[in-house]
Order: C-alpha cells, then sequence, then structure tokens
C-alpha cells in the first residue's frame, strides 16, 4: 500500500482513511489489543495539540477555557426546526408548547432545573426547538419514544428539519427577500437550503411562487443527491441544483457581441443573496462527531484556509452591488475563519464591507471576531509571515496572518528561522508531533503581535458555553461597489501572478477593460487554484467533519470536446452544452400532451404552462416525468441556454406530473398523474377530477388506502367519485361530515390527496408514512362532534379486489397503479 507520487495518498489508502471514521459516542465494540490505534486512543475526548492551539490563540478567557472544554465533550443536545411552510406547522408548534413541554419534563432528573425542551429564543416565532436529551439518550429511554418517533416522521416528512441550533443561524441573517436570487455555494446536505427556500416561499399564497429562486450547490454529486433529497420535502418550483466547484462557479455571462440577446441586466447571473458554508476542519461539531478529537491537528485549518479563501471571493464576485453575503464555517480555527474574511475584504479592496449585525437577533448571544492571532505550522508558532522559513511558505500563506503582507512586503532576507524538525514531510508524523510537542517558538516572543486592520470584531463567534450549542462562525459581507480588477505580486512559492478569484460577470468586464489583464483567463485561475489546493488527507477530514457523506472526488476528467473554451483540461467535464452522466435538462414543449393535462384536470388558463414545463430527457416522446419551474428559474434556464449550458443541473424544478405506466394507467384518458409534491401548486387551479370528501370518507381513504364507491359513508360522495373519469383525481378533505357542495375554496391549510379513480374504488397515491402523519394530524384536529358522528361508522369498509386491492397493499405509492 505504497504512496503514490507527491505524497497524495492512493485510493486503497483514502478509503482506509474514509472507514477508519467512527462515531465514538455511538461506539459499542470495546478495542481490542490486537486493534491497530493510528495515533491516540480513539475515545479520547482530548487532544493536547488542540489544548495548546485554542489556549494560545486565545479563543476564550483562561478562567473559561474549563467550562468550554468541559461541554465540547458532551454529547449535543438535538434541534430541530419546523417547516414554516408545512400546512401542519401550526399543529406542530401547538403540539410541541402544549403536550411534550409538559409530558417531557417528568423525564428530567428531579432537582434539575433545565427544561426538557424549549424554543430557542432567538428564532422568529417558536419555530426552532431545542432539547436538552441528546440522540443517544432520545433513543435509548424508552419514555421518550414518543417524541423520538415524532422527531423522526415529521422530519422525514419534511415538517420538520433536525439541525444544529447554531447551523441555523447564517440564512436568519442573509436577510432573504422572496424576490431574491439566492446561491447557495456549499449546499449539501442541504439544512440550509431548506431554510432559504423556506424564507422565500414564506408569504407566497397557495397555488403561487416567489419571484426570486435559490441555487444550491456542491462539488460532491453524492452529497447533491442528499441535498435533493432533502429539499424534495420542500415541494418548490424555485430550486436548481448544480454540482460544481464553488470556487469555479460559473459566470453564465452573455458576452456583448451576443447579437440574439440584447445585454441588459439578465444577461448575467448575479445573486442578491450569497451564502458561503464553506468546507472547513469542522471543529465546531466535536459534540456531535467526537472521532475529531483524535483526528485534530493544525494542518487541517491552514490547508482549508486558500480554498475558503477562493470559494468566498467567487462568491463575493457573484454578488450583485448591494448584495448580502454570509460566510460561515462550523470551526473554531480563526485561519479558516477572521483570517479568510481579511484576506476577501483586502482584495476586495473596499468593494466588500463587513456588515455590523450586533442589533439583529439580540437574544442571540455570540462573541465578537478576533483581531489577533497566530499560525501554527507544524507545531511551530508564527506571528508574521516574516517568520515563515522559506520551505513552508508554499503551506504558510501570508493571508494566514492578521496583517496579510505578502513575504516581498515583510522582506524575506533574514527572517528564515529554521527549527529543529521543520523538515518533516510525513504527514502522519506531523499528526503524531502535534499531540505530543509543546508548540514553543522563542523566538516567536521576540516579535509583536499584530493586529488585523478591519473592524473583524463585526464576525460572530458562536461558543458551546454560551447557549449548549456547537462552535461556529459567521461574517455578513456587503458588496458596495464592483470587485477591483487585482493583479496580485507574484509570490514565489505559491506560483501564479494574478488573483482572478474575483472574475465573476460584471467583474469580468473590468478585468476585459483593463489592457494590462488582457490576457487573465479563468484557465489562469483554475492553476493558480490547483497550486493551493489543499492536500487530499485535508479534504477528508473536512468532509468527515461537514456532516455525515464523505467527501468525493469531482467527476473523472475527459478529453471529449470542451464547449466552456477558457475551461482548462481537468475540468473537461462538458460535451456540446451536455454534462458527462447528467441528465439533459429540456423545455418540454409537447403540446398533445400538454392540452390533454390541461383538459383532464380542468386546468384554467391563469396558471403558465408555456416554457414552465422540463423534462430531463431529450426524447419527449418518452418523457416519465414533468417538472414545473418557476418564472425566475426559467429565466437562469434560458440565459444558461443562451451561454452554452455552463450549468451542470443535477435538479430543477418541481416534479408535477408523472406518468403512469401500468396497463390501467396507459388506458386512462390521460395518463399523466399529479404527484403529491406537485399538488399543492396545481390544486387551486384544477376544475375537473376533483371532489371534497368528509372528515370520516377522507379518514378511511387513508387507513384503508382503498376504499370501493358504494364503502363511502357518503353516498353521494361515493356516487360523485364513480362518476370521475378513470385516472388520476384529487380528494379534499371538506369541514363537517358531509362532502362540501359547489367550488372548492383552497387555501394554506386545504388538506388533499391525490388518488386514482379505479373501475370500483378510489386508491390513495401518497406514501405510507405520509398518510400515516396525515391521519394522525386529522385525528388530532377532529373535533368532538364530528369524533361522534364518525363513531358510527368506524367499522372497516369491505375490502377491494384484483388489481385495486393490490394498489391498496400499497404497492403503488409514488410509482403508479399496478396490475391490469
Ligand atoms: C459545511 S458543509 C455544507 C453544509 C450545508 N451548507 C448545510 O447547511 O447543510 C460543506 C460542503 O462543501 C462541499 N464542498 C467541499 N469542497 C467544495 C468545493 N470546492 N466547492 C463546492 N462545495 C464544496 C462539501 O461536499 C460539503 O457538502
Amino acid at each position: 500500500m505504497g504512496r503514490e507520487k507527491g505524497g497524495k495518498k492512493s485510493r486503497t489508502q483514502r478509503k482506509h482513511f474514509q472507514e477508519s471514521r467512527e462515531n465514538v459516542w455511538n461506539s459499542k465494540r470495546p478495542r481490542s489489543d490486537s486493534d491497530p490505534i493510528p495515533f491516540s486512543n480513539p475515545f479520547a475526548t482530548q487532544n493536547l495539540a488542540f489544548d495548546h492551539y485554542y489556549k494560545d490563540q486565545g479563543i476564550v478567557s483562561s478562567q473559561e477555557w474549563d467550562a468550554f472544554v468541559q461541554l465540547l465533550r458532551t454529547p449535543l443536545p438535538a434541534a430541530f426546526r419546523i417547516n414554516s411552510t408545512s400546512r401542519f406547522c401550526e399543529d406542530i408548534r401547538s403540539q410541541l408548547e402544549n403536550d411534550f413541554v409538559h409530558s417531557l419534563q417528568a423525564e428530567v432528573v428531579e432537582g434539575d432545573d433545565t427544561e426538557a425542551i424549549l424554543p430557542l429564543p432567538w428564532y422568529p416565532d417558536n419555530l426552532a426547538w431545542h432539547s436538552n436529551f441528546s440522540r443517544k439518550q432520545l433513543r435509548k429511554n424508552q419514555t421518550l419514544g414518543r417524541f423520538h418517533e415524532f422527531l423522526k416522521i415529521e422530519n422525514e416528512i419534511g415538517n420538520i428539519t433536525r439541525q444544529e441550533a447554531v447551523s441555523m443561524v447564517p440564512p436568519l441573517f442573509l436577510d432573504v427577500h422572496s424576490n431574491h436570487f439566492v446561491l447557495d455555494m456549499c449546499a449539501a446536505p442541504g439544512s440550509k437550503t431548506f431554510q432559504l427556500l423556506e424564507i422565500l416561499h414564506h408569504s407566497t399564497k397557495v397555488g403561487s411562487l416567489p419571484d426570486g429562486m435559490v441555487i444550491a450547490n456542491d462539488l460532491d454529486i453524492q452529497r447533491c443527491n442528499l441535498l435533493i433529497h432533502q429539499t424534495k420535502r420542500m415541494c418548490t418550483a424555485n430550486l436548481i441544483v448544480t454540482n460544481h466547484e464553488a470556487q469555479h462557479f460559473p459566470g453564465c455571462l452573455l458576452e456583448k457581441h451576443y447579437d440574439k440577446m440584447e445585454l441588459d441586466q439578465e444577461a448575467q447571473l448575479l445573486f442578491d443573496r450569497v451564502l458561503c458554508d464553506v468546507p472547513c476542519s469542522g471543529d465546531g461539531t466535536l459534540r456531535k462527531a467526537p472521532d475529531l478529537w483524535r483526528k485534530w491537528n493544525t494542518g487541517t485549518g491552514n490547508g482549508l484556509h486558500n480554498l475558503q479563501v477562493l470559494i468566498a471571493m467567487r462568491g463575493a464576485s457573484l454578488l450583485k452591488v448591494g448584495g448580502r453575503m454570509i460566510y460561515s464555517t462550523c470551526s473554531m480555527n480563526p485561519i479558516e475563519n477572521e483570517a479568510v474574511v481579511a484576506e476577501v475584504l483586502r482584495r476586495c479592496g473596499g468593494s466588500i464591507e463587513l456588515v455590523d449585525v450586533s442589533s439583529e437577533l439580540p437574544q442571540l448571544t455570540r462573541r465578537p471576531g478576533l483581531k489577533r492571532w497566530k499560525v501554527c505550522d507544524k507545531g511551530k508558532w508564527f506571528i508574521s509571515s516574516k517568520d515563515v522559513p522559506k520551505f513552508r511558505r508554499n503551506v504558510v500563506l501570508p493571508s494566514m496572518f492578521p496583517n496579510g503582507r505578502s513575504y516581498q512586503d515583510v522582506g524575506d532576507s533574514n527572517c528564515n528561522i529554521i527549527m529543529e524538525g521543520d523538515i518533516n514531510t510525513d504527514d502522519a508524523k506531523g499528526h503524531i508531533e502535534d499531540n505530543t510537542q509543546a508548540m514553543e517558538n522563542p523566538a516567536m516572543l521576540e516579535f509583536t503581535e499584530e493586529d488585523s486592520d478591519f473592524p473583524l470584531e463585526r464576525c460572530m463567534r458562536f461558543v458551546p458555553h454560551d447557549q449548549n450549542t456547537g462552535a461556529f462562525f459567521i461574517a455578513v459581507l456587503q458588496k458596495v461597489s464592483a470587485l477591483p480588477a487585482i493583479q496580485v505580486k507574484p509570490r514565489k512559492a505559491v506560483g501564479k501572478q494574478v488573483d482572478t478569484a474575483n472574475q465573476g460577470n460584471e467583474d469580468a468586464h473590468e478585468l476585459h477593460a483593463n489592457p494590462l489583464l488582457e490576457n487573465i483567463s479563468e484557465g489562469n485561475s483554475e492553476a493558480n487554484v490547483n497550486e493551493n489546493e489543499p492536500n487530499e488527507t485535508d479534504l477528508k477530514v473536512n468532509s468527515v467533519a461537514c456532516e455525515e457523506t464523505d467527501f468525493k472526488e469531482a467527476q473523472e476528467p475527459c478529453s471529449i470536446e470542451i464547449i466552456t473554451k477558457n475551461t482548462p483540461g481537468k475540468r473537461k467535464l462538458q460535451f456540446q452544452g451536455k454534462w458527462r452522466g447528467i441528465d439533459p435538462v429540456v423545455f418540454f414543449k409537447d403540446e398533445g400532451i400538454i392540452n390533454s393535462i390541461k383538459a383532464f384536470y380542468g386546468i384554467d388558463d391563469q396558471f403558465p404552462f408555456n416554457g414552465h414545463l422540463v423534462t430531463r430527457n431529450s426524447d419527449t416522446s418518452h418523457v416519465k416525468r414533468i417538472y414545473y419551474i418557476s418564472k425566475s428559474v426559467k429565466d437562469v434556464l434560458e440565459l444558461n441556454f443562451s451561454v452554452g449550458q455552463q450549468l451542470k443541473i443535477t435538479s430543477v424544478g418541481l416534479k408535477v406530473f408523472e406518468r403512469q405506466t401500468s396497463c390501467e394507467g396507459r388506458s386512462a384518458q390521460c395518463s399523466f398523474r399529479i404527484t403529491s409534491e406537485g399538488l399543492p401548486l396545481i390544486l387551486p387551479h384544477i376544475s375537473k377530477q376533483i371532489l371534497s370528501a368528509s372528515v370520516i370518507d377522507f379518514k378511511h381513504l387513508l387507513q384503508y388506502r382503498a376504499v370501493k364507491f358504494a364503502d363511502f359513508v357518503d353516498a353521494k360522495f361515493g356516487e360523485s367519485a364513480a362518476n370521475l373519469m378513470p385516472g388520476c383525481c384529487v380528494i379534499v378533505l371538506g369541514e363537517g361530515s358531509r362532502a362540501a357542495a359547489g367550488t372548492l375554496q383552497v387555501d394554506e391549510s386545504t388538506v388533499a390527496i391525490g388518488c386514482w379513480k379505479g373501475r370500483a374504488s378510489l386508491t390513495v397515491m401518497v406514501g405510507a408514512l405520509e398518510c400515516q402523519e396525515l391521519l394522525q394530524r386529522l385525528l388530532m384536529r377532529l373535533d368532538t362532534q364530528t369524533e361522534k358522528d364518525s363513531s358510527m361508522h368506524e367499522d372497516q369498509p369491505s375490502g377491494t379486489k384484483g388489481d385495486e386491492a393490490q394498489v391498496a397493499n400499497g404497492k403503488n405509492e409514488e410509482a403508479g397503479v399496478t396490475g391490469c
């Protein structure tokens, strides 16, 4: 298992590295003597290098140190958010406030005055909650089982999202409005994307869509899939998921000489809001992922610094003037935090400002960012770039220091303080060093420490012992003018001469306008980036910290024709406007199908169809799924087509129609059913194939999943159901015990389900879990009178037969009606 050239780990080594991850809190198996112990005791929640590093950085005062580390060694309590756009938002909040708050309190140890669960005081409208039970307690303690089940099911359905409390903060400071175009640069697994979408949709009326949109991007395609799964619960037509390196996120700039479209504001993809929740060492998540204790070393943060700067710079360049950007990490390390923010401010030369948000969310306890810090490399402290030995200058960058002065600026003649043990290229040995060596550098004491000139106190630090959370870092930035085209002086060890990370769309104009910079291309910028990318070990550790899944490399390079001329070979993934391995996005314009859908469901003309339907299949005659996109997403897709499909889109829009491929489905007049996720959008616009059922009949449908027409309690409803066209239909929950008559009024609280009208019965086309949850919610809502009415008819209706019974057994869920 040898090392590859250049010290990179082989595929097998990487696999072993990934597999060696473990959650120490969960570990059941005691380690045997024969087990390899990689660096130190894997169960230890202590790391000497960590202690030295953060004590010396003054991350908390010395008086607080014990409380700080003590809490870091305690499992993180569970936290979650109620989805504000869920139709059951009110019910869930009330269940928490009136039921769980009291019933769970009995589980708190006597004499302990901590609340079992409580709303996070700084989160608006009691929508975010904190439980003082750890995940493990919730799983293990039987009496907490009901609450645990509640969290599990509601999370699965999308009514709540389990999310670390501090991770909920960045979207709150982003100040998103419903008409904003938002870029979430490193978005997977998507908890913040979900939040951003909630805010976007917050005040939108049922059946309409906000004017804004979110692009959620992540480098890791598998994590993109997690993100898609997560955001699917939001049922939004205003989201595009992309798969790019954030530092090279496409500009989608429509060139001036492109004569088919006038160059206006829409001719370039810029954003009102950008979230840079960058990959980081993640030591703020130690309470959740205690295996990080043994892996922690200073090299991880140092190795990520430059990537973080590049991502933040790209974010800044894609931001509209006047727009707001958040830079955040779940790391405590100033090299990944204040140093990155300072470098962005430095490179942007006044066009980006740090916003003072001290008056926002006053109940949220936070601490100011550091103005002063030091850099540690392989056990040696440096307070200024002038201290860094030449051979470490490609690793210890000037931008890591508070004043950010380059090696040329500080003069590089007499500063090569070579310490014993400096030359050490063995990563593993470096870790051991970090864990065992006191990090003292007597030479350092001779220099005065440096302060940053930027108002970094406006950054926000969150430490565990302030509000019993994980640790976090947030900076709120505002773009006050276009970024300058910056020429960076050559850095010997670092390599390239031009800092092109600020080449956004608008900024690209400026670059072209400057004759000195005419030879700058994205190609340069990519080469520049590659030289400074952190090593793979760093990224692995980082991805571990990011969330549960492992970091994957971008797709394999390929040698096919390049459409994006300026993209260097390493990223030649695009082929004739299509992305390799990614289904194309195609506007769906088949009038025959569209008209048949409209006619079948009686969809009114006010509901915009033209240009709002897309598929992922270029052969439109075999389209299986049709997705609906908002006007904002439509505009972005059109621009993307105009610029040669620069965006590598893995998911877009809301699945509204799905073709039924079973015999029964094919024989229906319209073989496209309305999906569960598409129903809320389309519901107010349909006038055919829709019925309102009484509470008891609706309940029976959910309970038994298939009910014969003759078995409905309300015979009139049964008759109306029998008269529907065979195929998909919608059943709305009416009020009282009888079906509502006349035109259906739909609002935010309307509950409806998709069903299939078969030969003799109605069959529910909603997943089993969702049915169960819906039923439970309805039972809670039912008033005493309704319950009385219903009790007369509680008997189970007689069973269904043949294919309809098969359907009723849940085999059709979201996958079409089976059997024929
Ligand atoms: C801190 S996590 C993001 C968490 C996410 N914002 C959330 O709230 O669920 C960082 C993410 O960055 C991704 N990542 C790492 N390097 C990246 C890069 N160069 N460009 C884009 N994404 C990257 C990782 O795959 C990971 O999903």
